[in-house]
Formats: C-alpha cells, structure tokens, sequence
C-alpha cells in the first residue's frame, strides 16, 4: 500500500513539474507574490485568518499579487484603483464566481444568487430578486414590521435595565448586546422571508441560528476540493458532508414552509418573499424555470446574506461607540437635537442624521462584514500590465483597500469626522470604500441594509446610556475579529444600559 501512495505522490510530483516547466514557454507577465510549493502553490502559507493573511502578502508585494491556491490561480487586488479595474472597467469579465463544492448542496446546485456563475440563470434570478423582493417598495412594506420587532427588543433590554436589576438589588445590568442584535435581525429577516419568526423546535436539536451560523461557516472554510477538483469526492476535510447534514435538516423546514404556504387560505396584505415567489411560480410568466427548488434556493440565499451581515454590522458599530465614548455622546448629542427624547428616532429621520451616517461610515470602513470580494475570469484578460487567465480566482481585498494610506490617514483610527467635508460613500460608487462590493455582483440587499443597521443602532443610542461591565475601561474592549463568511466579533458585546428616553 505504501509503495503505491509513494509512486501517487512522485506521479504527482512529475507532473507538475512538466506543467510548471511547459507553462514558463506561454508565460505572460504575472503579478508579484510570495514564493509558492508545487502542487499546493500557497496553501501551506494560509492560516485560520484569509483575510489578514491577504492583508499581510498586500501589504508585502503591492496592490495586486499573484498567488496560486492548489491548482487554482489566484489574484489578489487591494488598491482601490485596481478594484475599479475589476468591478467597473472589466466588471463584464469578472461578473462570476469561482466554483464552491461545498455550496452545492445548500444552493439545490447553485440555484442561487449568491454563489451562482454568471450567466442567463444568474441574470433572471437577480433581476427576479431585485424587482419583486429588494425594491424599494417591497422594502417600505415591511416598515412597520421592522419597528415593532426593533420596539420588543428595545422593551426587553429597558425591562433589564430597569426591573431585573433593581429587583436584584444590583443596580445595573449588563445585557448581551451580541444575544440581543442577533435575535433582532434573525426575527426580521425571517419574518420578510417567510412570514413568521422561527423558533429552534421547528428544526433539530441545534435551532435555526446555529444552523444558518454553520452553513456561512462551512461556505467560508477554504476546501480543498476547490482547488484540486479531484479531491473533491473524497472531501478530505468532511465538509461537504456537513454542509450535506445541515441541507437535510433545513430542506424539511424550508418545504413545510412552502407547503402552509401554498395551504393558507387567507389572502394576506403583506405579502413575504415566499408570497411572492409562488405567484411568480404559478403565473408562469417567467421566461425561465423556476420552480419549488429555486424558491427554496432563493429563501436560504436571502436567509444567510442578511441575518449575520447585518447583525455583526450593527455589533461592531456599537463596540466602536463603546470605545469611544466621546464619538458615542456626539451621537446622542444629534439624535437629541433632531429627533428630541420625547419619541423614538424612525426611519423617516435617518436622512437627517448627519453624525449617525458618518459613524456608520466609518464603522463600515474598519469592519466590513465580507472583507474578501470572490471573483472569477470569464475570459483572459489584462489588468494593468498583468495578464490574468480565464478562470482565475479574483479577490477583491476590500479589508486592505479600506486601510490604502493614499486614501485614508490613521487609517487604523476610528475618526468618523474624516467624513465630514468628503462625499466618499459606501454605496459602490467609491472605490476605496466597498462594503458591499460594486458593479454587478454588488449587494441587492444593501438599501435595506442601510436602513436597518441605522435604524437599530440609532434607537440603542437615543434610548440608553451605555456602559462596559465591571468597570472595564473602553480601551481594554476586545476587538478581536472571528474569520467567517462574515466577519464578525470574537467574543459577544456586554454593556450595562441606563434607560434615557422621557416617554414610556
Ligand atoms: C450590512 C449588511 C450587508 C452587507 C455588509 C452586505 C454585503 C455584501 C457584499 C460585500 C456582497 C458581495 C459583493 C461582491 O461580490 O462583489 C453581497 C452580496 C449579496 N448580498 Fe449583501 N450585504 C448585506 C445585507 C444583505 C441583505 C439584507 C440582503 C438580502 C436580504 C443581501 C443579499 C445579498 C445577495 C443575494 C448577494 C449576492 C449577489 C450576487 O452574487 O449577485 N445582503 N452583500
């Protein structure tokens, strides 16, 4: 058995050697990077943070670099001017995604959006989701849903810091501002998705939040059979086996769902994306298939794009409040003057909030909820100098892009007053800010993330005074980042509420 692994591997060996050897013939110029291994390329330099890792070869071998995962060529691009090369002036080449094993068996064979290639499919699932189900009016439909579930959780954390603590005999509290933050946008996207918020019994044992937590777990690890397509049946790292025990649990859910559905007989007002999916699926108007898979698709898709995007969003805008007390009291200080503390700040009032939109640039800038943009080559192409071979990989490095010294000084601080006399914004539109990306692979959910995010931090702050727990100094706040899908923080948010509003 040992003789037959050792003359695999030599085989192996052999081989790319030839290929290396042969490619130095049709060689094109390539950008630089760091020195890689034959067969694994740069794998052995990955450790358990993609994102710093590319931050530290960026910063090492300049805006864009050239490394090879496995068998799969890879560009890293982390200057903004090079970001517009590929989001903009190539947007056409680089419109699509690179395979992901692993998503298959979430996205009923990429019936998605989020990991589908690009493409006629792509093209009508897009349109058919930003037409029907991230319009501004499909949005405005859910405003009074979004207020009264922001109105609970707001309740909740006052009875915290009003009752239990005085009953207690403590005095203050400390909420789990994480706990809560994610509740809230797990309750919201689910009630805009399929009507009803979800409750852990109707899945097995590890409840809903766990499972959705796994799949954008299991759709960021790096897998090795992406980039040597002959390892992916063997799925050496097991993880298309659990991305295949958690599509078991989820499909049920998401089939009951569709059944009460297409049982209920009562004509609703305010109709849920799965309302509007199977009229769209009934109509048969479409022009191309859809049927009960890609609704199923389309409801995980908006499921795992929104809920931890948007909660850790709103997280890390409040841990950097917490840290910054003084940016946390100017805050206050415009919520007071433009909404007052005799009512609750609403959406109405986000455009008139001047500081907020700032500070919410800002927290986007030094915590991007996706920092690693996955592209794919359509065609070769040449960006710059650098030739880059159709179906190359492309990542768009937005967490290095957002820290490029040319465009943002102390880069490292957060300063939200450096928005102050700048039009830079984060809608696509500026390259050197992308959270959420640009171009036609952009996010279709960011005009509701805009609102919501905004929303549930301006009533935290206008409703409470925050404090850190145990004395703890805004200094000593652990800022530590958790790699994912979505970037967020390491350890859950506690802070103490003192409850500030004149209404009840
Ligand atoms: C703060 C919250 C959010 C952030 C920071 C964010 C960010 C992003 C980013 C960076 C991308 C990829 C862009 C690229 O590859 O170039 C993306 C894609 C996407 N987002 Fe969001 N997003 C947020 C909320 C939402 C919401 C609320 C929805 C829907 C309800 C949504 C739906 C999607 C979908 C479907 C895609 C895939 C689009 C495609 O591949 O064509 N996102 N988002």
């Amino acid at each position: 058995m040992a003789f037959v692994w050792a003359t695999l591997i030599l085989a192996l060996i052999v081989f790319f050697i030839f290929y290396e050897l042969l490619n130095i013939k049709n060689k094109k110029k390539l950008p630089p990077g760091p020195k890689g291994i034959p067969i694994l390329g740069h794998l052995h330099l990955l450790g358990e943070n993609l994102t710093q890792d590319l931050h530290k070869f960026s910063l090492k071998y300049g805006p864009i670099i050239y490394m090879k995962f496995g068998l799969v060529p890879t560009y890293v691009i982390s200057s903004p001017q090079s970001a517009e090369k590929i989001l903009k002036t190539y947007d056409h080449i680089f419109a699509s995604r690179p395979h992901s094993e692993t998503s298959q068996y979430i996205s009923y064979g990429q019936r998605n959006l989020i990991f589908s290639k690009h493409g006629a499919y792509w093209r009508n699932m897009r349109k058919l989701c930003t037409v029907h189900l991230l319009s501004n009016m499909k949005i405005n439909s859910f405003q009074s849903t979004r207020s009264e579930e922001i109105d609970i959780m707001i309740k909740s954390i006052k009875e915290i810091a009003q009752g239990q603590g005085q009953s207690q005999g403590q005095g203050h509290v400390e909420v789990d501002l994480s706990a809560q933050v994610s509740k809230l946008t797990a309750n919201l996207s689910c009630l805009m998705v399929f009507g009803k918020k979800f409750t852990d019994e109707d899945l097995d044992k590890r409840g809903f939040k766990y499972l959705v937590q796994e799949v954008t777990t299991l759709a960021a690890t790096p897998n090795l059979g992406d980039f040597f397509p002959f390892l992916g049946v063997i799925d050496l790292q097991g993880l298309t086996r659990r991305m295949k025990d958690t599509s078991k649990v989820l499909d049920p859910f998401v089939e009951k769902i569709i059944d009460e559905h297409v049982n209920a007989k009562d004509h609703k007002k305010n109709k849920d994306f799965v309302d509007t999916m199977m009229d769209i699926m009934q109509s048969g108007e479409v022009e191309f298939q859809f049927d009960r898979r890609h609704v199923k698709a389309v409801m995980l898709d908006m499921l795992v794009a929104s809920i931890g995007t948007s909660s850790s969003s709103i997280e890390w805008m409040l841990s950097e409040l917490l840290k910054n007390p003084d940016i946390m009291k100017k805050l206050q200080k415009e919520l007071e003057e433009v909404v007052g503390l005799n009512r609750m700040v609403e959406e109405s009032d986000l455009e008139n909030l001047k500081y907020l939109n700032m500070v919410f640039k800002e927290s986007f800038r030094l915590h991007v909820a996706a920092p690693l943009l996955l592209h794919e080559a359509m065609e070769d192409c040449m960006v710059d100098d650098f030739y880059v071979k159709k179906g190359s990989q492309v990542i768009v490095n937005a967490y290095t892009i957002h820290r490029d010294p040319n465009f943002w000084t102390n880069a490292d601080k957060f300063l939200p007053e450096r928005f102050l006399e700048s039009n830079v914004d984060v809608r696509g539109r500026d390259y050197q800010l992308l959270p959420f990306g640009s171009g036609r692979r952009s996010c279709p959910g960011m005009q509701l993330a805009l609102i919501i995010v905004r929303l549930v931090v301006a009533q935290l702050v206008q409703c409470f005074d925050w404090e850190l727990p145990n004395e703890m100094q805004p200094k000593d706040l652990d800022m530590t980042e958790q790699f994912g899908m979505v970037t967020g923080r390491a350890s859950h948010l506690m802070a103490v509420p003192t409850y500030r509003l004149q209404h009840n």
